[in-house]
Parts: C-alpha cells; structure tokens; sequence
C-alpha cells in the first residue's frame, strides 16, 4: 500500500516534521534540493544550459538550493524569480542570501534569446492557492514554449495538488521530481496529464510525521495481492464462494458471458446466472461451467424460486446486461428487499441496476436506495455515466472532484463506491479512498465493466469482505489489462483478453 497525499496533509506532515521533530525547514530544503539534482543526473538530463524559475515560497526556496548546487558543480545555470522578492518565505530569503553570496546573478524576467536544454519549474508547490493570473500566467505560458526538457520541483505550478485541476495556466513538465509522498494533483486528470515521468524522493518526511493521521488516500501495490484466496489441497468447489449472476436481457447476453467467465477466471467455485430464457443457449455454449436459472422476459419469477436461488449464493452481483424491462426492475427489488435482511452475503450493483435505481429515485419511488439499509455494506460499481445519473451531476462535474464525488455518495449511502474512470476511485464510508494506479487506456472498450462486476464478485464469493474486494478487484483488474497489453496492443484489448489476463495475474500472483 501507498499513500498519496493533497496539499493540506503535505503541509501538515511537512509542518510535523519542522515543530514535532525538530528537523529544521532548511535542512528539508537542502535534502530536497539534493535529490532533485542527484535524480537529474540518473535521468541523464542534458544540463547544458539550465533555466530554473522561483517563487517566493518552499517551492522557490527550493528552486534556488536547486540552482546553487548546480552552479557549484560547473553547469551553466540562470536564475530567475517570478514574483516579489521581498514577500517572501523565511527559507526563501535565507536560499537568495546564499546565491547573492556565491555571486549567483537573479533575474526578474527570462533573459531573451535562451536556450535552455533544461526547464526547471520551481514557481508553486502544494502552496498554490488560487487560480494563476497576470505575470505568473505569462511566465508559464514563456516557460512552456521554451527549448529544452521540463522538469517541475514537487508539482507543475498551475495543478491543483487536491484535484488535479489547472488552476488558470500550468506549466507543462516531461519530469516531476516530488518530495515524501506522490502529490494527488500529479496522478488524477487533467493534472497527470501536466506532470510527465513522477519521481518520488526521500527527504525525511517519513510516516512518523503523520503524527497517526495517515493520509485519507490509498493507492494498492502488488504486495497487497497477500490476501488473496489460495488453493487449499484438501478442498472442493465448495471450498471457493458460490456467486450469484443476475445478468443479462434478451439483446445483451454478452454481459453475463464475461461476467461469469471473469467469476471463473478468479477462482470462485460456482457460478449461477439468472437471465431469461432467450439467453439460455448462448450462456450454455460459452460458459458451460454456469449454472442457469432462467425466466420469461415478461413474468418475473415466483418469489419463493428467487427466494432460494439467493438463499443459494455467498455473493450476489446485479446489473450487468440486466436491461430496464419492468421484470428487470422487479428482480433488482427484490434483491434490495433481500439484502436489508441478510447481513451474511455479499452484494454488487452495477450498471442496469445502478440505473434502474437512479430512475427510481430521481422520480422519488420510496425505498429506491434500500442499500443503505444493508447491514454488510454493498459495492456499487457505477462508471462516470452511471454516476451522473445517481447523483443528478453532470460527467463535467464529476471528473472535476473524482475523490469527493465517490466519497460523498459512499458516505450518504453507506455503500462502497467504485468510481470507474482511468484511475477508479474506491471510497469506503468510513473516509477511506483507494485510488488505482493500473490499467490502460485499452481497457475503455465494451464489457470492460462486466469483468470488473465478475471479478470482485467472485471475491467477495471467495469470502474476502466487501472492503477488500472491492479496491483489490479494481487493482487486478487493472493489472489483467496491463499485463495483456504488452501483446494484444491498446487498440486490440478486448474485454475476452482481460479474462485471460486475470488469470495470469493469479497465476503470478498466487503461487509466491
Ligand atoms: N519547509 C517545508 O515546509 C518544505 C517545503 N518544501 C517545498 O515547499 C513547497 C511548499 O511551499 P509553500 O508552502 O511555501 O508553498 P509554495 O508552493 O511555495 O507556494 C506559496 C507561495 O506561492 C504564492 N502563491 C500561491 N498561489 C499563488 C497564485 N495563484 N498566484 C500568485 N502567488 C501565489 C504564495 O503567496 P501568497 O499567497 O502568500 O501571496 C506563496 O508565496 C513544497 O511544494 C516543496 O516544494 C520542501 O522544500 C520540503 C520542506
Ligand atoms: N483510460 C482508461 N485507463 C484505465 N482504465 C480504464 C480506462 N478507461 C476505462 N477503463 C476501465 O475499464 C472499465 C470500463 O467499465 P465500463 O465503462 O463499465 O465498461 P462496460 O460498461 O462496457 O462493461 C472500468 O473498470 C474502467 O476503470
Ligand atoms: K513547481
């Protein structure tokens, strides 16, 4: 497990370190200017001919050590500084004493005519406070347009650490040398977008200096796979969760096929599927390994054979292909009903379930999100579609607060919520956040969706809790895509080939 931290923690944490530890701000600088340069000459950065440009914060502060240790070590180096040198911090003025000591020339404004192999960024840190305008905006746009390499000390200035939103205008960096921890900003849209190749130095700000507030984000790493199910040699299918599938209308039979494929393809020892008739030859010939439950598309079955066919199951997943039909919103009620009062199985809610609900609400049926009422916690897999219509927000808005809008809805409705987008968010309702860091720009393809709702079902069926599954599904799921792509290329991942990344990610995954 990782920790990725937004602009309050950092400065929280860097805060700790100065007045808990007494590691003085200076020496941090230092130890920070030194990493900076030291991770420049393992990435083999043409130091030619060096612009570096400051502000008048930490981050500036830095920039200038930055700058000083090179023009130490003989590189061409100039300096200049956006801002107003006098309204600076304490660690800055120390930093431009020591350059005006050493007869280190700082500008006010990029000289013309340079050249630059490389562009230091050392304007705004995690301090950025508000949206960048006039001269800072000017300077960075210059700064963009300029020859050379980019690299940005801690964060491009112009990204919002929190969100990953450019604040005004940004500086456009291949390189992102970061101190402690990955700032949140460098990783979520449109920010990741801003930072280029991310580099994560020690300085000394350690998980001491949480003082035992750890960051609220969590990112999954492939240590953390130690929890998922093995096989036992003295077992049986039994052994390994039973999964319930309700999936599937007359024209999306497809759905359930990868779902229960991708149940299989992780372990779980049976796999029931319940969808109507029509889809009773295709699911026998692609998944012959399922159990089927079928029913007519126009009559929904009799309670007592829903009754027991959930009695049946370990793990429920909704959703997937499951249609709108008003026999499909009928069955998903029931399930809501169910669940409410069986605190021993597991459920998911994905796409067709997520929308029936959202219509169901959003004409204000009574009881629509019943799921708040389930005393296990249920999993909601919405993509950013799905999701604007739960929350009535328009996608624009969502992508613009990924973290807050999935650990908003989680904590109003009790539910874990897998946010999917290319980097998912996983939020608990106790204000715990996952953000995945696997997965590929292949993986936007049809049915993509139907493997996740398959796999962590079967997860959960494997009896991991419904906390564990969901962030861990999401992980694998991702590494199933990257590990696939290395073959199949971007553009030719299917949904079918990340049934077979799966299982190759267990295979390595599950044998150590
Ligand atoms: N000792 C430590 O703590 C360590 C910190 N470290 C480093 O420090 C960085 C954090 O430093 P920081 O907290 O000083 O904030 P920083 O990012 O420099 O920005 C603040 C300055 O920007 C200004 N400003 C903000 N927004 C603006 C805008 N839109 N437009 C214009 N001005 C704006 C703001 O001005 P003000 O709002 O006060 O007018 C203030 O002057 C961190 O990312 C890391 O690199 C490391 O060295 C490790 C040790
Ligand atoms: N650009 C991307 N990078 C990484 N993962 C992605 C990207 N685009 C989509 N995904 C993943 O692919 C899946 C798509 O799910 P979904 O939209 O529900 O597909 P479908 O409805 O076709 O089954 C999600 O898990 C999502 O996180
Ligand atoms: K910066």
């Amino acid at each position: 497990m990782k920790y990725l931290v937004d602009s309050r923690e950092m400065q929280k944490y860097d805060a700790n370190t100065i007045s808990h530890f007494k590691v003085p701000g200076l020496l941090l600088m230092e130890r920070a200017a030194i990493a900076f340069v030291e991770e420049l000459h393992r990435q083999n950065v043409d130091l030619t001919e060096v612009l570096i440009v400051c502000g008048s914060g930490n981050n500036g502060g830095d920039g200038l050590a930055i700058a000083r240790l090179l023009f130490l070590e003989g590189h061409a180096v100039t300096v200049v500084y956006a801002g107003n040198k006098e309204h600076c911090s304490e660690s800055n003025r120390v930093q431009q004493d020591i350059l005006n000591a050493y007869g280190i020339s700082i500008y006010m404004d990029i000289p013309e005519k340079i050249r630059p192999t490389l562009v230091i960024d050392a304007i705004f840190g995690v301090g950025l406070s508000r949206d960048v305008t006039g001269e800072y905006a000017d300077m960075l746009c210059r700064m963009n347009e300029l020859s050379g390499e980019k690299a940005a000390v801690d964060i491009a200035s112009g990204i919002s650490a929190d969100t990953g939103a450019i604040l005004g205008t940004a500086f456009r960096a291949d390189l992102t040398i970061t101190f402690a921890f990955e700032k949140l900003g460098s990783i979520l849209w449109p920010g990741n977008e801003y930072a280029g190749r991310i580099i994560v130095c020690d300085i000394g700000i350690t998980k001491e200096s949480w003082l035992g507030e750890p960051p609220a984000v969590m990112a999954l790493e492939e240590k953390d796979f130690s929890i998922l199910p093995k096989r036992k040699s003295h077992s049986n299918k039994g052994s390994y969760g039973k999964l319930l599938l309700i999936a599937g209308s007359v024209n999306m039979a497809g759905a359930a096929v990868l779902s229960a494929k991708a149940a299989y393809a992780t372990g779980c020892g049976l796999v029931r599927v319940l969808t109507p008739e029509e889809n009773r030859a295709i699911l026998q010939c692609s998944v012959p390994e399922a159990v089927l439950t079928t029913y007519d598309k126009t009559l929904v079955p009799e309670e007592p054979v829903l009754r027991e066919i959930l009695d049946w199951a370990d793990a429920i997943v909704i959703g997937p292909g499951l249609g709108k039909e008003k026999t499909s919103a009928q069955i998903l009620n029931f399930v809501l009903e169910y669940g409410t009062s069986h605190e021993n199985k597991a459920f998911l809610f994905d796409a067709d379930a997520l929308n029936l609900v959202a219509e169901q609400k959003n004409t204000g049926v009574q009881g629509a999100d019943r799921w708040k009422n389930f005393k296990n916690t249920a999993v909601i897999t919405p993509h950013l579609g799905e999701m604007s219509r739960l929350t009535r927000k328009t996608v624009g808005e969502i992508q613009k607060n990924l973290l807050q809008t999935a650990a908003d809805f989680a904590d109003e409705n009790q539910v874990i919520c897998v946010l999917k987008d290319e980097h998912t968010v996983t939020a608990l309702p106790d204000h715990k956040r996952y953000l995945n860091l696997s997965g590929n720009p292949g993986m936007a393809t049809a049915g993509s969706g139907d493997v996740l709702s398959g796999l962590i079902g079967a997860l959960m069926a494997q009896k991991l809790t419904s906390y564990q599954a969901a962030p861990l599904g999401v992980y694998l799921h991702g590494l199933a895509g990257d590990i696939m792509v290395q073959t199949t290329g971007l553009q030719g991942l299917t949904a079918s080939d990340l049934i077979t990344g799966i299982k190759k990610v267990l295979n390595i995954y599950t044998q150590q």
